[in-house]
Order: C-alpha cells, then sequence, then structure tokens
C-alpha cells in the first residue's frame, strides 16, 4: 500500500488527524524515567509514547537529528523505535535532508533499510534533489515551506507580500510529484498563511507544523478552517510537544483528538449553511485525471486569455502539448493516461500525427513495444518521397495518436494518408477532446475518436481547485455556446 493511501487508512480507522513527534529529546525525558543509562531511559519513555497514543493518532514522525545527537546508541534507538511502531501506522521520517549529491544514497537508506513512509525535505534545491526520492513510488516526500520562527522571515517572506518565496515553493513543488506522493510542510501559528498555501494547493497534504507555538492564543478551528481541503481533511495537526511529559498521556490524546474533530464537523456545518455565492460546479466529484490536469496547467501547456486558432476563430484558452517534453515527470503521466485507453483497442502499428503528437507516439510505442509510423505533414521533392515514414504492410490496422481535437481536420488529413496507403484506420486517440460534436464528425467519417478528458473537464477542475478565476471559467462557458 503507499503511503497517501496507508495514511487515508490510518487516518479513517482512529478517526483522527493528529501526528506524533517521536523524539528522543533528553532535556524533555520525564523525571520518572530516568536512571542511569539514558539511552534505555529515552526507549522506555518512547515506547510507552506509542503505547498510548496508537489508537487515537494517524502517523508517527521521528526526528532523525535527534537519534543522531546521541551517536551509534541513537541510531539503533531509532530502528527500534521504528520497529514499535504499529505496521498500519505510517511513519514521517524528519530529516530535512537537503543535499544534492547524496539524495540518492539517503533515499535508498531511508527507504529500503528504514523502511519509512514518507520523509521531509528542504527545498532549496530544488527538484534534481526531490526526484531521487520520487521513485520510491509507495513512499512520499514533504516539502517545508516555511517555519514559524521570526529569524526565517526575513528570507520566506521576501521578496513581496503579494509572492513571498514561502508561495513559490509551494506554487514550485506542485510541478515536482503528485499529491500523493508529495505533501508540504507548513510551520505556522498563523491561519493567514495556511489559508494561503491551501487555496495555492488546494489537493496537497499538509503536515502542520508549530500551531501550538501560539500558547492559549491558538484557536484550533481557525488553523482546521484555514488548512483542510474540500474534503474536510488533507490536513495533520501536531501533538503538542509538552503532552509527552504529562501523566496521563492517552486520555489527552484522546481529547484533542475529539476536540479538532468537533470543530471540524462545526466548520463543515457551517459552510453547509451560510448563505454564501458557491460556484456551480461540484467540489466533490473530483475529476480521476485532476493531478494531471493541475500539472498541465502548472508547466504552462493550458493557457487562458484571447487566442486565434487556425480556422480563424477565436477561443478564450489555447493548449500547447508540446510543452510536455521538456517535463518527463508529467510527459510519464501523459503516456499512462494514453496507454490506459490503448490496453482496450486492436491494433498493429501506432501512427503519431506530426509534429505535434510525434513525441507522444514514440513515447507509447517504446512502452507498448508496437511500431511506429506517421504520414508526413508534406512530402519531400528529394530522396524517397514518401508519404509515410516507417515500415508497415498494407491492410494492418492502425491506431492514431494525435494530441488535442478541434475541428478534427488535422488528425483526419493524417488518417486519409493512412488510409491512402492501405492502411486500416478506425481508432483515434487524443488527450483533449474540445468537444462541440468533433467525434461525432470524426464517425461520420469511419473514425472512433477517444480522449482522456474534455476541454470542460478541463475548466471545471481548474475552477474548482482556483487555478483559473469565474471570470475566465465563464468566458469558457460562453464560448461553448
Ligand atoms: O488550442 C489548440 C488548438 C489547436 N492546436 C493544434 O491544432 C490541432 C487540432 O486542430 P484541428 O482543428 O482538430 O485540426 C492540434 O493537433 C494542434 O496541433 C493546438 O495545439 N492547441
Amino acid at each position: 500500500m503507499n503511503f497517501f493511501d496507508k495514511l487515508q487508512a490510518s487516518i479513517f480507522q482512529n478517526q483522527s488527524l493528529l501526528f506524533v513527534g517521536l523524539d528522543p529529546n533528553p532535556e524533555l525525558l520525564p523525571a520518572d524515567y530516568k536512571s542511569e543509562d539514558i539511552i534505555a531511559d529515552l526507549h522506555n519513555w518512547l515506547e510507552s509514547i506509542i503505547r498510548e497514543t496508537a489508537d487515537f493518532v494517524c502517523a508517527y514522525k521521528p526526528t532523525l537529528g535527534f537519534y543522531e545527537a546521541l551517536g551509534v546508541p541513537g541510531l539503533e534507538l531509532l530502528e527500534k523505535t521504528l520497529a514499535a511502531i504499529p505496521s498500519h501506522i505510517p511513519i514521517i521520517l524528519d530529516a530535512k535532508h537537503s543535499d544534492l549529491n547524496t539524495s540518492s544514497v539517503f533515499a535508498r537508506r531511508v527507504f529500503t533499510q528504514l523502511n519509512v513512509d514518507a520523509v521531509t525535505l528542504s527545498p532549496y534545491t530544488g527538484q534534481d534533489h526531490v526526484a531521487p526520492f520520487l521513485v520510491y513510488l509507495d513512499q512520499a516526500v514533504f516539502i517545508l515551506c516555511c517555519t514559524s520562527n521570526a529569524g526565517a522571515e526575513a528570507l520566506q517572506k521576501y521578496p513581496t507580500e503579494e509572492l513571498p518565496l514561502y508561495l513559490q515553493v509551494v506554487k514550485e513543488s506542485r510541478n515536482w510529484g503528485t499529491p500523493e506522493q508529495l505533501g508540504l510542510e507548513v510551520g505556522t501559528t498563523n491561519p493567514e498563511i495556511l489559508a494561503r498555501i491551501r487555496s495555492v494547493a488546494p489537493e496537497r497534504l499538509i503536515m502542520a507544523r508549530s500551531i501550538w507555538a501560539g500558547g492559549s492564543n491558538i484557536n484550533i478551528k481557525e488553523i482546521l478552517a484555514a488548512g483542510l481541503n474540500s474534503h474536510g481533511d488533507g490536513l495533520l495537526i501536531p501533538v503538542p510537544q509538552d503532552m509527552f511529559s504529562q501523566p496521563k498521556l492517552a486520555d489527552h490524546i484522546q481529547s484533542l483528538r475529539a476536540e479538532i474533530n468537533q470543530a471540524k464537523s462545526e466548520i463543515f456545518s457551517e459552510t453547509s449553511t451560510c448563505a454564501v455565492w458557491l460556484p456551480d460546479v461540484s467540489v466533490v466529484n473530483l475529476h480521476p485525471q485532476q493531478d494531471l490536469i493541475l500539472k498541465l496547467y502548472d508547466v504552462g501547456c493550458i493557457m487562458f486569455g484571447s487566442f486565434v486558432q487556425a480556422s480563424g476563430a477565436t477561443f478564450p484558452y489555447y493548449i500547447d502539448l508540446r510543452k510536455i517534453i521538456s517535463n518527463p515527470q508529467v510527459f510519464n503521466q501523459v503516456l499512462t493516461a494514453y496507454e490506459k485507453i490503448l490496453n482496450s483497442l486492436e491494433f498493429d502499428r501506432l501512427a503519431g500525427i506530426p509534429y505535434g503528437s510525434l513525441p507522444t507516439a514514440t513515447g507509447l510505442s517504446l512502452r507498448l513495444h508496437c511500431p511506429l509510423i506517421f504520414p508526413r505533414k508534406e512530402v519531400k521533392a528529394h530522396g524517397t518521397r514518401r508519404l509515410i515514414e516507417g515500415n508497415f504492410d498494407p491492410g494492418e490496422t492502425v491506431a492514431v495518436v494525435d494530441d488535442i481535437l478541434i475541428t478534427g481536420k488535422s488528425v483526419m488529413e493524417g488518417a486519409e494518408k493512412l488510409k491512402s496507403a492501405g492502411l486500416n484506420v478506425r481508432d483515434i486517440i487524443v488527450l483533449i477532446d474540445h468537444e462541440q460534436g468533433v467525434k461525432a464528425r470524426l464517425l461520420d467519417h469511419g473514425y472512433q475518436a477517444h480522449s482522456v478528458f474534455t476541454l470542460a473537464e478541463i475548466t471545471e477542475t481548474l475552477y474548482q481547485c482556483g487555478r483559473i478565476n469565474q471570470a475566465q471559467f465563464l468566458a469558457f462557458r460562453e464560448s461553448q455556446g
């Protein structure tokens, strides 16, 4: 089971968003655990924390630095502590690792030897640093966005109030990994910061930190209202550190859990009855390809504005899928989406429509081990003067891969060239269908078109997730007539 599913199962089983920091900090060791052997004392203390909390929390978060500070016995203590955590509860190792040249070996150490489910990382070295962790598909990373210490403000709030560095980290890291594999670590006592991050990353898991640093001023309901996603989850809440030194830990955690769950249900009953304007799109029915849609938008493949199309018509959007080749992670996801459709079809060869779809068709040909051909856009006046590039035998069936269907003209021209060479063409597979009857027109010509998603689904998802505003959403709707 991957990290995300394991966490969801754990949240559901214990009805809790709480996570526990498992830190062998000698300074916080309660007096009744102290003896001559500090490692044994810390071990007993941490084990009792796990015992007391395992039914009321959704995750554990040991901090690597506290274990390392105890030397070799500390690292042994880490392994023992990890072993004491029930296997169904996910473990997030707080390592804030950020070294580029050791990221691969560190990822291997934490994910294959320590077997933790997730690790915290610092963002400053960018995607190159995060990528070696994300090759472990069942494990996840949390990217540090901001911390609550005053000394960090000069950096994290730089350069402008509109786009401080911490929000830029959120925006940038959306392109590094899927919401299932990449969450955000947000240390703050300020609900406004949490709300700004949530609005930029509605789909991400947020691990809140330091929320209790404000002492009695903390309003947990405000924190929850700012950080929860539209489903009422997506937010992990830390158990306050001082609770671990108190007797009757289980009782304290249970009442904190009850307080959070109560606040959660109040927030949701209030928002569902108050008279606020809500977009007439469902926030519950998320599109199954939501993550891919958001990524395509974030890497600049989907643009809103006024664009003249090849037909001369002006549309309130432009789709440029040629950009995906520069982002291997998104490109991979695009290929997977096409692959799912192709797996249900029968064909002997793939054909790409030049030029935009050729990289995609090539990727699919390699993935499916299926030979590729393509009809030329223009026939050369020299050399072989071939109309179709690549080898084929007349009578074979070809599945045609294209990027987007607007009028269907370009894909139909390509298909006709293939047919004129004696090939059979029935299925056309595209990423995006502009709708407006194009599939029916293609069917009239004998082609069955299949698409991963429609433009209407894309715009609805982008609107629900806060990527486009109401004016952009409505402009698209009006253009659809
Ligand atoms: O937003 C857009 C619109 C069109 N394209 C390119 O056009 C063809 C599809 O247009 P048809 O009218 O169906 O022939 C598509 O293959 C793209 O190359 C685009 O990229 N973005």
